[in-house]
């Protein structure tokens, strides 16, 4: 059984008389420390999966493996402490507590969470070091995104869930922050899921899973992946 094994996953909101189906019959697998690119146009139905994986939100049908344990089958508080000790989540706006520091930041999310790393050598390895006593608006957008990824790992979980982390950022910004992401995957082997509509950045993936219309379209493995240095859009 691979580490992550989502087995047709259906998820449907009814907004008024209508009802949207999100997600129509999902089925991918992800093993362990991969880099995953989830791909696919606006509306696709990527954040839904996302939201599922992450514990915010739950499948109307279907299975969620995560390290051997079925999430879908969870109550509220299971789902409250697999998203506080299991899931790292990073979002396309920073969501900083803006009157803390970076490192207050960081240490707010270790706080909560029981196999922590420690704090400094987490922000170093974002490349935050010399920043840390900073606070949010004394730091360019790329720099609070890796604040904002600091704070995820820190947890030390099992999956850093990414929904367009570079959506508010300027192209090189945007590189540095997947050059930390990709970096982060590969030194302390955490499961990495990334959202994105750019196609160009799917060769940094080690298994790129395209999403269209609420269902899986392809999933390709990639043998080769690329250092995001390697790469231009
Ligand atoms: N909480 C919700 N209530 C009602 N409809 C929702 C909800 N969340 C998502 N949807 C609908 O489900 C569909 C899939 O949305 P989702 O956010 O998963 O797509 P996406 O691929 O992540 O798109 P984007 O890249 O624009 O965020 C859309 O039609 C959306 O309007």
């Amino acid at each position: 059984m691979a580490y992550i094994e989502v087995i047709d996953t259906y998820k449907r909101y009814k907004i008024g008389e209508n009802i949207v189906v999100a997600n129509n019959g999902i089925n991918f697998s992800i093993e362990k420390g991969e880099f995953v690119v989830i791909l696919g146009p606006s509306g696709a139905g990527k954040s839904t999966v996302l939201n599922i994986l992450g514990g915010m939100d739950s499948c109307d049908e279907g299975k969620i493996i995560i390290d051997k344990t079925d999430i879908s089958r969870f109550s509220n508080k299971q789902l409250t402490k697999y998203r506080r000790h299991d899931v790292g989540f990073v979002f396309q706006f920073y969501n900083l507590v803006q009157n803390l520091t970076a490192k207050e930041n960081v240490e707010l999310a270790t706080q909560i969470s029981k196999n922590s790393l420690d704090v400094d050598e987490t922000l170093e390895l974002v490349g935050l070091s010399n920043r840390k006593d900073n606070f949010p608006s004394q730091l360019s957008g790329g720099e609070q995104q890796r604040v904002s990824i600091a704070r995820a790992i820190a947890k030390n979980p099992k999956l850093l869930l990414c929904d367009e982390p570079t959506g508010a950022l300027d192209y090189k910004t945007g590189k540095q922050v997947l050059k930390t992401l990709q970096d982060t995957c590969r030194n302390t082997g955490t499961t990495v899921i990334l959202i994105t509509h750019n196609s160009a950045i799917a060769p940094m993936a080690d298994r790129i899973i395209k999403i269209n219309d609420a269902k899986v379209r392809s999933i390709e493995v990639n043998k080769n992946p690329l250092p995001i240095e390697e790469i231009e859009w």
